[in-house]
């Protein structure tokens, strides 16, 4: 995918890569499919009732609805954080229900996932927060350092890679939680109520950063309370009322 190389132009090795990726289509954009899809959870709560949607592939959804409505339980069974109690979820003609252990490690791999309370480790710098994931993965410290810069520079934040959590604002942290969702240079982006703890401008930022991630392939699929950011945007959007989906 080519986020990063619209960043470091002068890299032809990873500009290769990514069009041999591409070609392949292993590692571009994903598509989006719930057939039928209902979760019960285990205390009788009913979050999702005959959920049908389709995202397709370099699409930007907005998903919105009040709260306790179902919109993070959507997000959770897309990456396999929850599994459907009735029907099918399938990401890249994937079924998610059929995957454990490391299929569905190497399956998560593919999915960037960006939290409302940006869950960064205090103890690191925004460059150590970015790069932990590609470290367990066990990416080289070269692909590493080289994936690194253009990210930071992608999100604003390259003046403070060396900079700890509580040393940046919440729109500075929130922005850390986006390049480490994208470092790894995911085909399908959620981000769930990415901007729920923002300011208007912040939002914003956060909003366009998604965008130009996605205009570069990505498909992106974000949860959201801002009714004015949604109408802002212009792209489509599901509202979820009581578990029950409905394309606006
Ligand atoms: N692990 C769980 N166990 C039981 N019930 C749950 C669980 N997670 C969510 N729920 C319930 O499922 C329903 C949908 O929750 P969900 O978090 O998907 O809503 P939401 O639309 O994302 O809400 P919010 O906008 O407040 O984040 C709610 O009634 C919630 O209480």
């Amino acid at each position: 995918m080519p986020v990063l190389t619209t960043q470091v132009k002068t890299d032809k090795s990873l500009q290769r890569e990514d069009s041999a990726t591409q070609q392949h289509g292993s590692n571009t954009t994903a598509k989006v499919t719930l057939q039928s899809v209902s979760k019960t959870y285990a205390n009788g709560t009913h979050a999702l009732l005959n959920a049908n949607l389709e995202v397709k592939k370099g699409e930007f959804l907005f998903i919105t609805g009040p709260s306790g409505s179902g919109k993070s339980t959507l997000l959770k069974l897309l990456y396999g954080q929850e599994l459907p109690t009735e029907g099918e979820v399938i990401v890249d003609e994937c079924n998610i229900a059929g995957l454990r252990g490391d299929r569905l490690s190497l399956f998560r791999r593919q999915i960037g996932i960006v939290f409302q309370d940006y869950k960064l480790i205090s103890q690191r710098t925004v460059a150590e927060n970015v790069t932990f994931v590609l470290q367990a993965q066990g990416y080289t410290r070269k692909e590493i350092q080289r994936r690194l810069e253009p990210t930071l520079k992608l999100v604003g934040l390259l003046s403070k890679a060396d900079c700890f959590p509580d040393q940046l604002s919440g729109g500075e942290q929130q922005r850390v939680s986006i390049a480490r969702a994208i470092v790894g240079t995911p085909p399908l982006l959620l981000a769930d109520e990415p901007t729920g703890n923002l300011d208007p401008d912040n939002s914003w930022q956060v909003i366009q950063i998604l965008q130009k991630l996605n205009s570069f392939g990505a498909t992106v699929i974000v949860t959201t309370h801002d009714e004015q950011l949604v109408r802002r945007c212009n792209h489509p959007v599901v509202q979820v009322i009581n578990g029950q989906l409905s394309r606006k």
